[in-house]
């Protein structure tokens, strides 16, 4: 007999387009008040069918939120120092305040090179050395996408407190486990960053009040690694094909159906951690030009007057 799910799905895709909206709010105002219409400028090299979606709808969003979009898809060819050239003119360019190049990248290109290569100000995914260090110190500056993402879909479960929860991170990559295993940590979770040599994954898991899942292992967590109760964050994002025939699946990291029968909450792939990455790209990007221009991020429901400022246009 199938048991039914106790779970509350966590909607990625409504929040995502509640924050969606609250940027577009921002946007206006900046507009408006400072004639300053933000810029995100985003690089593809290569042809990698999943980054093409990735890139296509940030492009989408960017500019549904009354931002400028600046795409470059580059042919695989693009050589590392084709791509720095191109880093240095948006690093020189005022129109452009957030810069993200979409990884993975070729095998023959650097990333470590790539992403240092970014004006930090500009680096609107936080993966510049000198954004990695203010986040461990607790300074301000652009927070990783997807463990930002993580965090407010926890918030929204949990509410603000989350001190003094034991959270599982599996997976320590740089772009999700390692930034989110920080902001858990500052928040006062208990956190471990848990791998692949990790001994006794279920039994580790199975303590968490959080668990979120990034190791990229198609529904690897199931219902026995999982503390009735819990919430459960999916950020796998796997393809898998059923037969040669069909198209193929999106799925996640964790067996949906059968942890959706222990745990309290859980998001769902896709609608969960992916659409949420976005808007906060999107948060990110309005937060960099503000910064660069020396204002504050103006609240979304916040009318402002036009200024003075207004009469002199950055980018409108
Ligand atoms: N420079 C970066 N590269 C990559 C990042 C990143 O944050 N910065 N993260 C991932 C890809 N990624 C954002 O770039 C991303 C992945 C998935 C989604 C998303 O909305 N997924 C949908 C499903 C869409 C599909 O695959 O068909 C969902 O989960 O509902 C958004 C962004 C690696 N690279």
């Amino acid at each position: 007999m199938t048991q039914a799910s106790n779970s509350k799905r966590i909607d990625g895709e409504a929040l995502a387009g509640q924050r969606l909206a609250r940027v577009a709010g921002q946007v206006a105002t900046l507009v408006d008040a400072h004639a300053l219409t933000p810029g995100l400028a985003v690089v593809l090299v290569g042809s990698d069918p999943a980054s093409q979606i990735y890139v296509r709808n940030k492009h989408r969003q960017t500019v549904a939120a009354g931002m400028h979009s600046y795409l470059h898809q580059l042919p695989d060819t693009t050589s590392q120092a084709q791509l720095l050239a191109l880093i240095a003119e948006l690093n020189a360019d005022p129109c452009v305040h957030g810069i993200l190049v979409q990884l993975p990248l070729p095998a023959r290109i650097s990333p470590a090179a790539v992403l240092a290569a970014i004006d930090p100000d500009k680096d609107v995914d936080g993966f510049h050395e000198v954004n990695i260090g203010r986040l461990w110190r607790g300074d301000d500056g652009p927070v990783p996408c997807t463990p930002m993402a993580c965090r407010l879909l926890l918030h929204h479960v949990l509410g603000e407190n989350l001190s003094g929860l034991e959270a599982v991170v599996l997976g320590r990559s740089n772009i999700v486990g390692k930034p989110l295993a920080n902001l858990l940590l500052r928040e006062d979770c208990t956190v471990t960053l848990a791998h692949s040599k990790t001994r006794d994954l279920p039994a580790l898991c199975a303590r968490a009040d959080i668990l979120v899942a990034a190791v990229g292992r198609p529904e690897m967590v199931t219902a026995e690694w999982v503390k009735p109760g819990a919430t459960v964050i999916d950020v796998g994002i796997n393809r898998i094909h059923d037969d040669a025939a069909t198209k193929p699946r999106l799925v996640g990291d964790v067996a949906y159906d059968d942890v959706s029968r222990v745990a309290a909450a859980i998001t769902p792939v896709p609608g969960g951690v992916g659409p949420m990455t976005i808007a906060c790209l999107l948060d990110n990007t309005v937060a960099a030009a503000c910064r660069q221009h020396g204002l504050t991020v103006p609240d979304a429901d916040q009318t402002q007057a036009p200024t003075d400022d207004a009469r002199r246009h950055y980018c409108a």
